[in-house]
């Protein structure tokens, strides 16, 4: 087996030379100013390395990555409950559709398309102020890296909210069917910040620890959740973690994976590592085109799918 070391470094180098890079997502003004040429990847194992590589110290936009982290809270606060509202199937359509939404009453597929995450948004919220449950959130997230110093960019959760016309019809369609306990305007405070959330890979690879590890956090020694909880939610990152971009990730990379349209991807190889990349360009599912690339080429370099013997 090669060293990690040697995998990242190599991989760094050749992405960063790549010309195909994607398109970065302009549909969030901020967002559209990113250098598409960054490239940055962390590996955090089990046993308490971390490997880098590239601009794996430079924060980014985690945008729907922070999904993960917002169902954890969630299926904290309500445990199965969660599942009358939202689904756990993949939806094979895009990210922010609104399509399946008529016929299936305002129940999303899974909470890691947007109509989803903003119900997740919606239970978070429950008996607080949306500022409250925003510091929750960035709390949690700060515990799980072990780093104060993970912050919420206000300048892209601002021009989220401006732009956010689509989860703002998600929102009110949700809630035309009383799947929405909160006006849209309160809910999507909530949604828009924990989106905007700014994390480097390395802590990005360390925040996802704690799935790779049955729930526990081996930095700290404490327990998140339990371990049937940390498999249910790898099940669901594997199967919808991507959009309609899942069944591909799988099929080339082969572990439970998270996107976000800033770029970044959180990947879970369970018992053994935690991975974060990041390249601002995204493919046509609005996942990072050569975050995907890389992550295939790490999973075979390593022998990580899942799917391997
Ligand atoms: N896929 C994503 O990362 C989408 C998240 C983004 N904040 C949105 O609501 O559109």
């Amino acid at each position: 087996m090669p060293e990690i070391e040697d995998v990242l470094s190599d991989l760094a180098a050749e992405m960063a030379a790549r010309p195909d890079r994607g398109e970065v997502a302009t549909y969030i003004p901020q967002l559209g100013k990113v250098d598409p040429r960054k490239f940055g990847i962390a590996v955090a194992t089990v046993d308490g390395r971390i490997i880098t590589a590239g601009d794996a110290e430079e924060p980014f936009s985690i945008q729907s990555v922070s999904k993960v982290f917002t169902l954890t809270l969630a299926l904290g606060k309500v445990g199965d409950a969660l599942w009358k509202r939202v689904g756990r199937e993949p939806s094979g359509n895009s990210f922010n559709s609104i399509v399946q939404l008529e016929h299936e009453r305002g129940i999303p597929r899974n909470p890691f398309i947007n109509a989803g995450a903003i119900v997740v948004s919606d239970v978070l919220l429950a008996g607080h102020q949306p500022r409250e449950a925003i510091g929750e959130i960035l709390r949690f997230v700060q515990f799980l890296t072990d780093d104060d110093s993970v912050y919420i960019d206000q300048g892209v959760a601002a021009s989220e909210r401006e732009t956010g016309f689509r989860n703002f019809a998600l929102a009110n369609y949700m809630r035309s069917f009383g799947n929405l306990h909160h006006p849209a305007e309160l809910t999507l405070g909530v949604y828009f910040h924990h989106c905007a959330i700014a994390m480097s890979c390395r802590q990005l690879a360390l925040a996802g620890r704690f799935l790779a590890c049955g729930g526990r956090n081996p930095a700290t020694g404490h327990s998140v959740i339990s371990s049937e909880r940390a498999r249910r939610i790898n099940a669901l990152m594997l199967t919808c973690g991507h959009y309609d971009g899942s069944g591909d990730f799988a099929f080339h990379v082969g572990i439970p994976g998270k996107s976000g349209v800033g770029g970044g991807i959180l990947g879970i190889i369970p018992g053994v590592a935690s991975v974060a990349v990041w390249s601002p360009g995204l493919n046509a599912n609005g996942n990072s085109h050569l975050g995907s690339v890389a992550m295939e080429k790490l999973a075979r370099a390593m022998n990580w799918s899942i799917f391997s013997p």
